[in-house]
């Protein structure tokens, strides 16, 4: 970790009283409802205050977005109160962080759900309910707008090297304030996927009302060996969202897409009919063969189809991968 600032330590190692400290002199609530969950609340408990969860290492591969946030939480401990909102911040699963791997025993983002089946003993589903437990809290509490952004990186390379999922039923203002966020964040394609999926943005989506989207923004790589000026217009969306500013000025609305059909391993026969150099959204055209899972072959339907979070290491019963298709 030699080199990385302060901050960006500090998360790594979900010592999140690290940060803490000069928003507690500048007057807000601090609380740390468990390891690595830090909540900073307006000590005026205003209900009309929003309220944004930002939520990194919930795969603990995935390191991109933990220096991004470390870099924006130093920047805003610099002026404390130009903090607009209330926030939640969430580092996922320190103990795969450490380990550097997506996870320990299980997928967290495949936990936030009853549906736990041969996983409940598993190290990631006591993580699961905790931070279930806090965020459920945290956005009982109040705020008439209710944001959840949870920032991972893809596996693979990807056409769009900055793409969202967003989970649920997202419809009118909701959804056009979001893509036009999104946008100004430089995030290329949005997905939207209304199946349900225990991941911790369909969590908060559904469950806490929150507008949500899972962010992906680049790829896997080790702590300290990321380049985030790919990402610098996330990181302004995001410094602006935290002091209640307006985003910088968009390059445009994502491209949009929904999911046409889920890759489901069944078996151990599960087998993608693409190498493992093939990028998300890559294109599958009309009656091509992109699956096999012993007798089942997935094809794909009347339209083009874009492949994205292909994996054919996940547990039977998991998603494998998702087929979507252009909506806008
Ligand atoms: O690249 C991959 O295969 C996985 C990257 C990743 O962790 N993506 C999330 C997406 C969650 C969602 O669908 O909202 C995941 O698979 O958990
Ligand atoms: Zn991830």
């Amino acid at each position: 970790m030699d080199g990385l600032s302060q901050a960006v330590r500090a998360l790594a190692q979900a010592n999140v009283s690290g940060i803490a400290g000069s928003f507690g002199n500048a007057g807000w609530s601090v609380r740390m409802p468990a390891s690595g969950i830090l909540q900073l609340t307006s000590p005026t408990h205003s209900p009309r205050r929003p309220r944004l969860l930002l939520s990194v290492g919930i795969h603990g591969d995935e390191t991109a977005p933990i220096e991004l946030l470390g870099h924006l939480l130093h920047e805003l401990a610099q002026t404390p109160r130009a903090l607009a909102l209330d926030l939640m911040i969430v580092v996922g699963n320190p103990a795969a962080i450490e380990q550097e791997k997506r996870f320990v025993d299980a997928d967290l983002n495949r936990m936030f759900s009853d549906h736990r089946d041969a996983v409940q003993a598993a190290a990631e589903a006591v993580r699961a309910d905790e931070i279930m437990r806090a965020t459920a809290s945290f956005f009982a509490e109040g705020g008439t707008q209710k944001w959840h952004f949870d920032l991972h990186t893809a596996i693979r390379p990807s056409l769009y090297p900055a793409f969202a999922v967003l989970p649920g039923v997202l419809e009118g203002a909701r959804r056009h304030i979001l893509l036009g966020w999104l946008g100004s964040a430089g995030i290329g394609a949005a997905i939207l996927n209304r199946n349900p999926a225990g991941t911790y943005s369909a969590y908060t989506a559904g469950a806490c009302g929150a507008t949500s989207a899972t962010i992906e923004l680049g790829q896997v790589a080790a702590l300290g060996c990321n380049d985030l000026s790919r990402f610098d217009a996330a990181r302004a969306a995001l410094a602006a969202f935290l002091r209640g500013g307006a985003p910088p000025a968009s390059a445009g609305m994502p491209h949009v897409f929904k999911v046409a059909q889920e890759l489901v391993k069944r078996s151990e026969s599960f087998r993608l009919a693409f190498d493992r150099d093939t990028p998300n959204f890559a294109a599958f055209q009309p009656g091509m063969v992109v699956a096999q899972d012993g007798a089942a072959i997935y094809r794909v339907g009347a339209e083009t189809e874009y492949v994205v979070f292909p994996n054919p290491d996940v547990r039977i019963g998991l998603r494998a991968g998702l087929m979507v298709v252009r909506v806008e």
